[in-house]
């Protein structure tokens, strides 16, 4: 014969506990949310009916009672639904499937209840008239009782007392249970409200708004137009939604970015955040049928998003079973692109038009609109408009660059451009440092935009537009030259003479990342053994062990000249040495003991030199 299957109550709810949820807290939501649906249920049958669910502690502070005015259960209902995990009035009998008026469609929140209690008791009449009031206890043991009661007085609606377990008596002192139904349901369409202690009197909190936050700010509005002013209140609108950021989020945002998307029934608003953020904390505030889903949602917006916070509401998303999170399905999927557009144009408007707003929008939140770049090439361009970037003219603009130096050249790291960067500026050419976070990703990407000429700039092209001198110049300078190659030989650098501006500019250093990542492979050659050192002289060329830097002297420089024209001269090496130094402080390069000790003995020459002159 067939048997029926048993439920070990105390397990169930110890899986809930330690799987499900995130902690007892949840009790008061469930509860709360089933006497929603029950209002829902019976408004939709009388729409004069009262909506209300009242939290009352007890004064004693051991327990909780919480009633609503929903359309209540008869004995029979008591039975089927109270006592069977599983079972729930709120699915759709035809599809099997969670009606969209209901917040509730698994049939288990009311164990919730045993998170912190033994006993569940629910005295309840229902709508239906001629029904009797009914009280119905579960135990923790898995045991229940049902009974009619005679008490003509019960008002229609559903009442559930909680005596909290010793252990739990926190979950259900005042202060908690305002804290936790403000958090669950301060938005919800109907009075929810706390019984509290003021000033030793017993009084109703309301804890519910009449209104979301953003459709008062609309409703203001309108009644701003009502009484003679021309267009909806664009000022009070923000004034209000600044207030509720203030208010329930704790900060006052740069700016308000109203969110709509009516396929899914989700409104809200995104607050641009007053400081800079990292990426990956995007932590929203969401609702579903203004019951809090969660304060820190991550998964409705997109990923660059994260120098927002977004407050919404949506009719049509769904929670998983815990409630506390969304389930990722085509409804979210098609909510989150929306936003994201959404987000997308305001940022578009805003960078387009200079503003207050802008300015603070560039400086706090460069990266994350630089995260935005990256995620659309709409976004790409609008940011290439407007982002200031590192480069050698100052900080400017992608398209900036793009005007003034015909195309966009760039180092893909800010090692690169420091290397490149005096010289390049001196020479007056646009070159953009890409080595920030984002950067070179978002020039790699620009490179295949239409309209756009993205080239990586390499320390040997900028060598080629240092211009050589003449033969008879060279001729003029070669023991000079050679003294200072033998001299820097020692410091790893070659030297050269050119001529380019600013002619107050002695020299600039060089430095040839090939020739660095040659000379570093060579190095670990003589280091290792046999076998491995063969290999890795297999990636070298024996014959190449050109220095990885080289000293650009500028002949258009009155020092420079002056120091060629006397190649033995006592003070040549401390003047050469000098060069070579500033010229790799000007890298913004460090000087190591060597260097300084270096500077110290040229110095003192340089030094010795001139008094000697003097005197
Ligand atoms: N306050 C109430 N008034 C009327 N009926 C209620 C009330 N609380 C619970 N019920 C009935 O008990 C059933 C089971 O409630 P329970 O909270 O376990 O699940 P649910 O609300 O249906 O779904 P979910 O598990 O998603 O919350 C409900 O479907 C409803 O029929």
């Amino acid at each position: 014969m067939a048997q029926r299957f048993k439920v070990d109550l105390g397990g169930l709810v110890e899986l809930l506990s330690k799987n499900l949820y995130s902690g007892p807290q949840v009790y008061l939501r469930e509860v709360l949310q089933n006497g929603v649906d029950a209002i829902t249920a019976r408004t939709d049958l009388d729409p004069d009916a009262p909506a209300r669910v009242r939290l009352e502690p007890w004064v004693d502070g051991a327990g909780i009672t919480i009633t609503d005015t929903g359309i209540g259960l008869t004995a029979t209902q008591a039975e089927e639904f109270l006592a069977t995990i599983g079972r729930t009035s709120k699915r759709d009998e035809v599809l099997g499937e969670g009606r969209a008026e209901y917040l509730g469609q698994f049939g288990i929140g009311l164990l919730a209840c045993f998170l912190i209690a033994d006993a569940v008791e629910v005295t309840s009449r229902s709508a239906t008239p001629g029904e009797a009031p009914v009280r119905w206890v579960g135990l923790a043991d898995g045991t229940f009782e049902v009974q009619t009661l005679a008490d003509a007085e019960v008002e229609i609606g559903t009442t559930i007392s909680l005596k909290a377990r010793a252990d739990a008596t926190h979950w259900v002192a005042e202060e908690t249970v305002v804290t936790l139904a403000s958090d669950y349901g301060d938005m919800l369409p109907l009075e929810v409200s706390v019984r509290v202690n003021a000033g030793g009197q017993r009084v109703w909190r309301r804890i519910s708004r009449t209104r979301l936050p953003w459709a008062v700010a609309v409703e203001k509005s309108a009644e701003g137009t009502e009484h003679g002013s021309t267009a909806p209140n664009a000022h009070e609108t923000a004034m209000a939604l600044t207030n509720y950021a203030e208010a329930s989020l704790g900060f006052t945002p740069l700016a308000t970015i109203s969110l709509n998307v009516p396929a899914t029934g989700t409104t809200g608003v995104a607050y641009v955040l007053p400081q800079a953020v990292s990426p990956g904390s995007g932590r929203h505030r969401v609702y579903v049928k203004q019951m809090l889903v969660s304060g820190r949602e991550d998964t409705l917006l997109p990923d660059w998003a994260f120098f927002v916070r977004a407050v919404l509401n949506s009719e049509s998303l769904t929670p998983t079973a815990s409630r506390e999170q969304l389930r990722e399905d085509e409804v979210l999927l098609l909510t989150r692109e929306a936003i994201g557009e959404q987000l997308k144009s305001w940022i578009t408007v805003t960078l387009t038009e200079p503003s207050p707003v802008q300015a603070r929008l560039l400086e706090t939140h460069h990266l994350a609109l630089r995260a935005v770049a990256l995620a659309s090439d709409d976004m790409l361009d609008v940011v290439a408009q407007a982002l200031p970037f590192e480069t050698t003219q100052g900080f400017t603009t992608l398209a900036e660059v793009a005007r003034e130096g015909g195309a966009v050249r760039f180092t893909p790291t800010t090692e690169g451009y420091r290397r490149i960067a005096p010289v390049a500026r001196a020479q007056g050419l646009w070159v953009v440092n890409g080595g920030y976070v984002y950067d070179a990703d978002i020039l790699a990407k620009l490179a295949h935009r239409p309209g756009w000429e993205v080239t990586e700039m390499t320390a040997g092209e900028l060598t080629q537009t240092l211009e050589v001198v003449g033969i008879d110049r060279e001729f003029e300078v070669m023991a000079a030259l050679e003294r200072a190659k033998a001299l820097l030989a020692e410091q790893d650098c070659d030297v050269q003479l050119r001529s380019f501006a600013p002619a107050d500019v002695p020299a600039v250093l060089l430095r040839d990342a090939e020739a660095e990542r040659r000379r570093a492979i060579s190095q670990e050659n003589e280091d290792a053994g046999n076998v491995w050192g063969g290999l890795l002289g297999s990636f070298t060329d024996p014959s190449d062990s050109k220095p990885s830097r080289t000293l650009m002297l500028n002949d258009t420089n009155d020092s420079v000249r002056r120091l060629l024209a006397q190649p033995h001269h006592t003070s040549f090496e401390a003047g050469m040495n000098t060069l070579y130094l500033s010229a790799l402080m000007l890298a913004g390069e460090g000087l190591g003991s060597r260097e300084t000790g270096l500077l110290s003995d040229s110095l003192s020459q340089l030094l010795a030199a001139a008094l000697r002159t003097e005197n």
